[in-house]
């Protein structure tokens, strides 16, 4: 199989919005090809993974090699790369695009294009990627091939005339596809001669070969048994194994300049083999690594603390284990006053955050609370220094800052005209700096703001959806950090301050925030046998504040010790109820209340 010659060679990745049918393409594609034998034709073979399946949505890379005979009478190899469909991800999506010579845009003909198609689609303009537009669905009945057509060639300046029409799922224009990826496509640079430099697109942990290396070779050969760098880490390794994604691992000696494929080489942790790395040969290194390597940042982070102190060890244990297979994961352990021991942990952005936890709480068995998120602000101290805060409690007191800088971005929506104003106003009442706005084909628009990352993490992002009743779509990017008038408002519980649910906020906002967020936790946190009252504060001053009424009567009141069975039932259900509660003083505070902030009614 290596000996296909790089004139024959395509590779190729599939851009499109969640939804409009990347998976089913690709899929489709497997078993015309005969990749994948019809029976063994898992549903979506590329996203292999439980919880991406669940939720519908593509994580992780991965690559597929597929031969294919050509109505021109040749066989070709086509290596398509799968890229992640969620903006958290998109350093991995400009890595796997790199790896690729052309990509095909996947666009929903009854819906038409998205943010993240628009955002991908400059991604593959900037890695000169040859772009073939393909509008899918065609066999829907609400299907606007014309319309979606000239929406795609006055956004993105695609000339679509002749553009293919197909539906993945009755397997209509794939043919044409397979085709367009061999005559338009262009191969790779036969550098076979040069000094090997692959490049490292995706990695995932295995327990027993260490981890697997997803790559493409740009120049030059890599065989089993060869010492490799990796050119940032300046680590070194000796393949153990090689082979190519069909789309499961097949071993073969050695792979050239065009290839994609794994190789396994006893390597500890993903963190070891990061995606974007350069790999060369440890005895006739490439002079110059790759361009575009950047390590991925964490944006986003939150404390995460066992319900059950005796966990804790458990929870450092599973993070350990998620970190073997996430470099983009960080945590370090936190001490709070108010939740004991646990961890602060780094993520790419809300999604990364939310898969995370659910692992550690479906695979790990872990009960957790999970305070709300954070971004990382700038402070500098009056003695000129400057340090990072991601962790509102942090925050130094007022006489000992000179200014509090947060992060911003550029946020993109696109959605149709008729939601533009209650967008406005939702990026408005996130203190948005509105940017530009355009409009496309039939009444859709996009609108661009500048925004503080801190104002998107919470529900940003549900608020969008829910105002535009799911139509809108939205992408951003880090643009920089800017100084504004933040105060950290603190939470008090029964008088006691409460480190977990600490706040950095704007000043402007503080007194609506307290108010909202101590109603909130009046509705959120049970009564206890006495009154508890709840406050927020900006420093010793109290800007707002309420209390909880005491119980009157305990559950078992009603039960007059008759029914033996009801009460059990009630003590079970107090229980559960009280499963994902942290003690904080002498009152008990559910998960929901740490999380509070982000249920706050819109002003
Ligand atoms: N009617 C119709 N439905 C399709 C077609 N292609 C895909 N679908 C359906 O659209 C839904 C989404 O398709 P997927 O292939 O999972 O979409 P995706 O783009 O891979 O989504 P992510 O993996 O979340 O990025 C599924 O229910 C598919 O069955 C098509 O050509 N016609």
């Amino acid at each position: 199989m290596t000996d296909v010659p790089v004139s024959r060679i395509r590779n190729f990745c599939i851009i499109a919005h969640i939804d409009h049918g990347k998976s089913t393409l690709a899929d489709r594609m497997l078993q015309m090809t005969e990749t994948v034998a019809q029976r063994k034709m898992k549903e979506q073979f590329l996203d292999n993974m439980d919880l991406e399946r669940e939720r519908g949505i593509t994580i992780k890379l991965q690559a597929a090699r597929m031969n294919y005979r050509s109505k021109d009478g040749q066989e070709y190899v086509l290596n398509l790369i799968d890229t992640p469909g969620h903006v958290d991800f998109s350093y991995e999506v400009s890595r796997s695009l790199a790896a690729c010579e052309g990509a095909l845009l996947v666009v929903d003909s009854s819906q038409g294009v998205e943010a993240q198609t628009l955002a991908n689609v400059y991604l593959a303009l900037e890695n000169n990627l040859e772009i073939i537009p393909i509008l899918n669905k065609i066999d829907l009945p609400g299907s606007e091939p014309e319309r979606v057509a000239n929406e795609i060639e006055e956004v993105v300046g695609l000339d679509c005339t002749g553009i293919i029409k197909a539906s993945a799922k009755a397997g209509i224009g794939v043919d044409e596809i397979l085709e367009s990826i061999v005559h338009l496509v262009p191969p790779p640079s036969d550098t076979v001669d040069k000094p090997l430099r692959a490049l490292i697109f995706d990695s995932y942990y295995d327990p027993y070969r260490g981890v697997i290396v997803y790559f493409r070779v740009m120049d030059g050969t890599v065989k089993t048994g060869d010492r490799v760098r990796l050119m940032a880490s300046g680590k070194e390794y000796e393949i153990d194994e090689l082979g190519v994604l069909s789309p499961n691992q097949i071993q073969l000696d050695s792979l050239h300049a065009g290839e994609v494929g794994y190789f396994a080489a006893a390597i500890k942790a993903v963190e070891d083999a990061r995606v974007g790395d350069t790999i060369t040969l440890a005895e006739a290194p490439a002079k110059e690594p790759l361009p575009g390597y950047t390590e991925a940042k964490p944006m986003v982070f939150c404390g995460l603390f066992p319900t059950d102190a005796d966990q804790y060890e458990d929870l450092r244990e599973a993070l350990n284990r998620l970190k073997l297979n996430d470099a983009a994961l960080s945590y370090e352990p936190e001490t709070s006053s108010a939740m004991g021991f646990g961890f602060r942990c780094g993520f790419l952005g809300l999604l990364h955050m939310e898969i995370v936890q659910e692992r550690l709480e479906r695979e790990y068995d872990l009960d957790l609370i999970t305070t709300a998120p954070s971004v990382i602000y700038r402070v500098t101290t009056i003695d000129g220094e400057m340090t990072q805060v991601d962790n509102p409690s942090l925050l130094p007191p007022p006489q000992e800052r000179e200014k509090v800088e947060e992060p911003y971005i550029e946020v993109e929506m696109i959605t149709p005209e008729t939601y533009v104003g209650t967008l406005m106003e939702l990026c408005q009442s996130r203190r948005g700096v509105f940017k530009d706005m355009r409009y496309f084909t039939l009444s859709r628009t996009s609108l661009i703001y500048e925004l503080p990352l801190a104002e998107v993490v919470t529900d940003f992002f549900d608020q969008l959806k829910s105002r535009s009743r799911g139509y809108a779509s939205m992408e951003y990017q880090l643009i920089g950090y800017r100084e504004n008038p933040l105060v950290k408002l603190d939470i008090l519980v029964n008088g006691d301050s409460v480190d977990a649910l600490a706040m950095i906020v704007h000043r402007d906002k503080a007194y609506y925030v307290g108010r909202a967020l101590t109603e909130k936790l009046k509705e959120l946190i049970p009564r206890h046998q006495f009154k508890v009252p709840i406050q927020a504060a900006i420093g010793s001053k109290v800007i707002a504040s309420e209390h909880i009424p005491a119980l009157r009567k305990d559950v078992l009141a009603k039960c007059y010790g008759g029914d033996i069975s009801r009460k059990k039932k009630l003590l079970q259900k107090q229980a559960k109820g009280k499963k994902r509660m942290k003690a904080i003083g002498t009152v008990d505070v559910p998960q929901e209340a740490f999380m509070a902030v982000l249920k706050l009614d819109p002003q």
